[in-house]
């Protein structure tokens, strides 16, 4: 994916004013921002749900899209969520959609209606839509709000698994935390991205606690 001179305004406020960055193939690329600096919104440009002011957007291939508000009927369960899904992405069986289930935890609530989970429950089902067709370009804004420890972790895997196969992989964050899991990361401040220096990762703290002893 490409991205060149992308503008957004909401009325007279700017709020992106001229990002430009590429997405390459088989990379996991962080965007941090603080709350305000324009992730969702850019986001949103990128998976195709709001409409830029101006600039250009490229992608190829598949496109998964895990948007920050969660968008499920409150009136199906999870695995009537699956059902639909498979339909809109022509998918000949649920495998790789039960696999993910598994792995997150999400198994046990297959008959449960999504009004009924709990929040990190129903962020489980957000990402599950998201990935179950193994899509070559994945955009995820804050995927892991509301994941327990242990599920936080199967996400990594997750997502780190999608990458090693080829998949272009962004994941925008509020949270400048463990970013050395990413393969390159930038920082959205005053309408534009800017490099940034991977900061607070285990490793990270591993080596301070090495410095320090
Ligand atoms: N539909 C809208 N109409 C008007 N202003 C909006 C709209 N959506 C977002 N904004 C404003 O645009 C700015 C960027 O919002 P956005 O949600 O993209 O930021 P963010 O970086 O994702 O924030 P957070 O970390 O809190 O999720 C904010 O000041 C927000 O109030």
């Amino acid at each position: 994916m490409s991205v060149v001179d992308l503008h957004k305004s909401y009325g007279h406020r700017p709020v992106l004013r001229g990002v430009e960055f590429q997405l390459r193939e088989g990379e996991l690329l962080g965007i941090i921002g603080e709350n305000g600096a324009g992730k969702t919104t850019l986001l949103g440009l990128l998976a195709g749900a709001l409409k830029a002011d101006r600039g250009k957007i490229s992608r190829r291939g598949s496109l998964g899209y895990c948007p920050q508000r969660i968008v499920v009927n409150d009136d199906l369960t999870v695995t009537q969520h699956l059902r639909y899904f498979q339909c809109a992405y022509h998918l000949e069986n649920l495998d790789r959609a039960t696999e993910l289930t598994e792995r997150l935890g999400l198994a046990r609530y297959r008959d449960t209606k999504a009004g009924a989970l709990s929040g990190g429950t129903k962020q489980k089902l957000n990402l599950t839509l998201a990935l179950m067709h193994d899509p070559q370009v994945v955009l995820m804004d804050e995927p892991y709000q509301g994941f327990d420890w242990e599920n936080y972790l199967n996400f990594w895997a997750i997502t780190t698994e999608l990458r090693d196969r080829g998949s272009s992989v962004l994941v925008i964050s509020h949270i400048a935390h463990d970013t050395e899991r990413f393969d390159r990361l930038y920082r959205l401040e005053s309408g534009v991205v800017v490099a940034a220096e991977p900061v607070g990762g285990s490793a990270t703290q591993a080596k301070y606690r090495r410095v320090a002893s």
